[in-house]
C-alpha cells in the first residue's frame, strides 16, 4: 500500500506505557512515523499540493481576485475560524500530566470495596490537571489564587475523579452560592478588571458580607495561594465523600495528596514579578521536572469517620468550610501517585479533559455535603456547553474498561454500536444491568426523613473557630506573609466600605491580627476583642509540617552566576555535584553564548563555555538558589554590572540560598552588600561560614565536592553539603523575620 492510503494505515503509533496511554495511542498520530513522504492532505484525505497560495484569477502581474471555488483555502480558513471552544467557566488555565496510582496494601478494605483503593497489585493510570481558578486561559500561573488539583483515575471499574484543590476547605457551604462567589472573584463586569487575582472591591465586598468565607479567604491569602510549583502543593478532595466496604458498612471520608517534596510557596514579590517575567512558570516547571526524570510524587491519604459518629464533632462534618483536625481524625496514608509523562498535545488532552465529582466507582459514594450535591450536577452540565453532549467519548475522557449502554446520538457521536436495540429490556439481552453482587454500582441504603425547606444546619452557622485555628497554627513567617497578603489585596480595594467591613470582620478571627491588617490598609482598627481567641492550634496546618524528613534538592533550579574569568574546574565540579543530588544547574553569564573561563582569551569560542541564560533574560526569580564561583575577573565583572548585583540582592530579598566561593565571596560582600550577613574572609581557608542562608568559603577541595552533596546536612561542614542544606530548606525565613530583607533594595 502506498501514498495517502498507506499513510492513513500507518497513522497509529505503537502502544506504550499504561493502559490509558495505550488507549490514547489509538487516536495519536506521529508525523515522524506517519509515512515516508509525510503527505499533507485535506481533512477528507486528498493530497494537497499548495497550502500557501489561494487560487486566483491572476493577471499578467500575478495578482487578481481570490476565487471562492478554492476548496483547499476555504477548508483551511474555515477550520481556523472554529478552533476556539468556550474556556472553562472557572479553572480555565491549567496544565496536566499522565501518571500512575498504587496503594501500598489492602488496609483500606476495612472501609471500602473499591479495587483502586484496596488492591496493591493494581497500577491505575491517572491524568491530573492543575489549574488556577479566577483567570482566563491566557492569564499568568503565579497569581494569588486557589489551585485546582483534579485527578482522573482510569480504574478497571470505570473512571473515578477527585476534583480537588490545593486548599482543604472552600469559600461557601452550599452550591447555590457558587455563582455568587465566582461572579464576585472574577473580573468586575463593568471593565473586566482585574485578571487572575482577587485584589478588587467585588471579591472583598462579597467575602466581607459572607462570613462563612472567612476561613477560606485566610488560606488563599496565606502562602497556599502562591505555590512554588504544582509539584509542591498538597491536594484535597475538599468535600466529604463516603466509602462502603464489602459488608455494606459506610464511612465518611476526606481525600488528601501529600507531595514528596514538601509544601512550598513563592514569595509574593517574586510571584508578582514572575507573572510578567514568565507567565508560564508553573506549567514549564511541571514539564521540566518530568522531562528531567524528577517525576512529581504524592502520597495518598484518607481521613475516615464511621457513619455512626457523624454528629460527634463540634463542627458539621458535611460542612466544606471546615477541616477535620488530624488530632481528631488521623490521616491514614494508603498509596501514592507519580506523574511520569507530559501530554503530547495540549488541546485534545489538557483542554478537553472533563472532570466530574459525580464520577465514582463501586465502594465510593457521596455524602449529603450540600456543596458536593450541587457540584454533582454542575460539572456534567457545564461539559455540555464546553465540549458537547458526547464529551465522555473523547479519548482523554473515555474509560479504559468496557463501556456499553443505550445512550445514543447527539452531536459528534463517535461510537458505532452494532446492535439493533437501544432500549432495556430487550429480547437480545444486549446491555444488561449488572447485579450488585457482580459489580453493579450499589446505592447505599440510607434512611432519609425531614421537612422540605431552604435551611442550613445549626453547626453550619459557626464561621470563625477554624479561621482562628488556622491563624494560630501558622509559623511566624507564615503569619507575616498572611498579614501582608491580605493587606496587599485590601489595599487594592478603593471603596472604604469594602475594606472597613472586612477589617471589622477580621476582629472575629483575632484581635491582634485584625489590628495589624486594619492599620496597614487604613481600615477600622478595633479597640476591643469581638471574640476571644480560643488558643487552639495544630502543627498539621503549617506548610513546614510537610518538609521532607530527609533533606533533598531534587528538581531544585540552581543558578551559577558568572562573568568572564570564572573558575571552570569549580563550576564543573559544582554542576556534577548538584546533578548527583537531582537538581538542575543553569550557567548565567553576560550573554547566552560563550563565556570565557579563567585562562581563556575573550573570543576563543572553542574554549568558551556556553551560558544557558544571561543576567537580563532570566532573573533570580526563576531559580531556587544561586552560587557565585571563584575567579577574580569574574567577580570584578559581576560587581560592575548592576543587573548581576540586583540578581543577588533579589535572591536575598526572596530568602533564597546564596553560595559563594573565593573571589565570589568578595563580590557578594562588597557589591551586593547584604545586611546582617557574616562571610568567610580568608581566601586560603576551607572553613565554611553559613549565615542567614548565605554560605561562603575561601577555598573548596574539588575532589570532595561530589561526595559532599550526598550528605546534605546542617552539621556537615563541607561547602556543597551546607549550601545544599540551605536549598533543601526552601527559604531562609529568619532573614525576613529579623528584618534583613526590609533593608535591601530588590
Ligand atoms: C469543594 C469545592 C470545589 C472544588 C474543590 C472545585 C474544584 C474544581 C476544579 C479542580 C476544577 C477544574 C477541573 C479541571 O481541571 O478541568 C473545577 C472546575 C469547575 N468547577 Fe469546581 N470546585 C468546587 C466547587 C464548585 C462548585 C460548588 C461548583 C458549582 C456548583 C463548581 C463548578 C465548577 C465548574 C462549572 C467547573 C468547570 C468545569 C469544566 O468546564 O470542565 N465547582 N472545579
Amino acid at each position: 500500500m502506498s501514498g495517502v492510503a498507506g499513510a492513513v494505515k500507518q497513522a497509529y503509533t505503537a502502544v506504550t506505557q499504561s493502559q490509558k496511554i495505550a488507549d490514547l495511542q489509538r487516536n495519536t498520530v506521529d508525523p515522524e512515523k506517519f509515512a515516508k513522504d509525510r503527505t499533507f492532505t485535506t481533512d477528507f484525505g486528498v493530497a494537497v499540493s499548495n497550502t500557501d497560495d489561494w487560487l486566483k484569477a491572476a493577471n499578467s502581474y500575478g495578482t487578481g481576485p481570490s476565487l471562492l471555488e478554492d476548496h483547499i483555502a476555504r477548508e483551511k480558513i474555515h477550520r481556523f475560524d472554529h478552533e476556539r471552544i468556550p474556556e472553562r467557566v472557572v479553572h480555565a488555565r491549567g496544565a496536566a500530566a499522565h501518571g500512575v496510582f498504587k496503594v501500598y496494601d489492602d488496609k483500606a478494605s476495612k472501609y471500602t470495596s473499591a479495587g483502586v483503593l484496596t488492591d496493591p497489585s493494581r497500577t491505575t493510570p491517572v491524568f491530573v490537571r492543575f489549574s488556577t481558578v479566577q483567570g482566563s486561559r491566557g492569564s499568568a500561573d503565579t497569581v494569588r489564587d486557589v489551585r485546582g488539583f483534579a485527578t482522573k483515575f482510569y480504574t478497571e471499574e470505570g473512571n473515578w475523579d477527585i476534583v480537588g484543590n490545593d486548599i482543604p476547605i472552600f469559600f461557601i457551604q452550599d452550591a447555590i452560592k457558587f455563582p455568587d462567589i465566582i461572579h464576585a472573584v472574577k473580573p468586575e463586569p463593568k471593565n473586566e478588571v482585574p485578571q487572575g487575582q482577587s485584589a478588587h472591591n467585588n471579591f472583598w465586598d462579597f467575602v466581607g458580607l459572607q462570613p462563612e468565607a472567612t476561613h477560606m479567604a485566610l488560606w488563599v491569602m496565606s502562602d497556599r495561594g502562591i505555590p512554588r510549583s504544582f509539584r509542591m502543593m498538597q491536594g484535597f478532595g475538599v468535600n466529604t465523600y463516603t466509602l462502603v466496604n464489602a459488608s455494606g458498612e459506610r464511612f465518611f471520608v476526606k481525600f488528601h495528596w501529600i507531595p514528596e517534596l514538601g509544601v512550598h510557596s513563592l514569595m509574593w514579590d517574586e510571584a508578582m514579578k514572575l507573572g510578567g517575567q514568565d507567565p508560564d512558570f508553573h506549567r514549564k516547571d511541571l514539564e521540566e521536572a518530568i522531562n528531567t526524570g524528577a517525576y512529581p510524587k504524592w502520597q495518598f491519604g484518607i481521613q475516615v469517620i464511621p457513619e455512626a459518629d457523624e454528629h460527634n464533632f463540634e463542627f458539621d462534618i458535611l460542612d466544606a468550610t471546615k477541616v477535620w483536625p488530624e488530632e481528631l481524625v488521623p490521616l491514614q496514608v494508603i498509596g501514592e501517585m507519580e506523574l511520569n509523562r507530559t501530554v503530547d498535545e495540549y488541546f485534545p488532552e489538557t483542554e478537553q479533559v472533563a472532570f466530574c465529582t459525580s464520577h465514582i466507582v463501586p465502594g465510593i459514594g457521596f455524602s449529603d455535603d450540600p456543596l458536593l450535591q450541587g457540584r454533582n450536577f454542575s460539572y456534567q452540565d457545564t461539559q455540555i456547553t464546553r465540549l458537547g453532549v458526547n464529551w465522555e467519548e473523547l479519548p482523554i475522557n473515555r474509560p479504559v474498561c468496557p463501556m456499553l449502554n443505550t445512550h445514543r446520538d447527539g452531536a459528534m457521536r463517535h461510537r458505532i454500536v452494532d446492535s439493533n436495540v437501544n432500549y432495556w429490556p430487550n429480547r437480545k439481552e444486549h446491555f444488561r444491568p449488572v447485579p450488585v453482587a457482580h459489580g453493579g454500582y450499589n446505592e447505599h441504603p440510607q434512611k432519609v426523613q425531614g421537612v422540605k425547606e431552604r435551611m442550613r444546619g445549626k453547626k453550619f452557622q459557626e464561621h470563625f473557630n477554624q479561621a482562628t485555628f488556622f491563624l494560630n497554627s501558622l509559623t511566624p513567617a507564615e503569619r507575616l506573609h498572611l498579614t501582608n497578603g491580605i493587606s496587599f489585596e485590601l489595599s487594592h480595594c478603593d471603596d472604604p466600605v469594602v475594606y472597613e467591613t472586612y477589617t471589622r470582620l477580621l476582629n472575629n478571627v483575632d484581635f491582634d491580627f485584625a489590628k495589624d491588617v486594619a492599620t496597614i490598609v487604613g481600615g477600622i482598627v478595633p479597640k476591643t476583642h469581638a471574640r476571644e481567641n480560643h488558643g487552639k492550634s495544630t502543627p498539621t496546618l503549617s506548610q513546614t509540617y510537610y518538609h521532607p524528613k530527609v533533606p533533598t534538592i531534587k528538581s531544585r533550579r540552581i543558578a551559577i552566576l558568572v562573568g568572564d574569568g570564572f573558575d571552570l574546574a569549580q563550576v564543573q565540579a559544582l554542576r556534577a555535584a548538584f546533578k548527583a543530588g537531582s537538581a538542575t544547574t543553569w550557567l548565567i553569564g553576560p550573554n547566552r553564548g560563550p563565556v570565557y573561563p579563567e585562562g581563556v582569551a575573550q573570543g576563543d569560542v572553542k574554549n568558551g563555555v556556553l551560558a544557558d541564560h544571561q543576567y537580563e533574560g532570566q532573573r533570580s526569580t526563576a531559580f531556587d538558589a544561586v552560587v557565585i564561583p571563584a575567579g577574580m575577573k569574574s567577580a570584578q565583572a559581576l560587581a560592575r554590572n548592576g543587573r548581576a548585583v540586583h540578581w543577588v540582592r533579589e535572591a536575598f530579598g526572596h530568602c533564597k540560598a546564596i553560595g559563594a566561593i573565593g573571589e565570589g565571596v568578595a563580590f557578594v560582600r562588597e557589591a551586593a552588600q547584604l545586611p546582617g550577613v557574616e562571610y568567610a574572609t580568608n581566601l586560603d581557608s576551607h572553613d565554611v561560614v553559613s549565615s542567614y542562608g548565605v554560605v561562603t568559603v575561601g577555598k573548596v577541595n574539588l575532589s570532595s565536592i561530589a561526595a559532599d552533596v550526598l550528605k546534605i546536612s546542617q552539621s556537615d561542614k563541607g561547602f556543597v553539603s551546607s549550601f545544599a542544606y540551605e536549598v533543601s530548606q526552601h527559604r531562609c525565613w529568619a532573614r525576613e523575620l529579623d528584618g534583613l530583607t526590609d533593608k535591601v533594595a530588590y
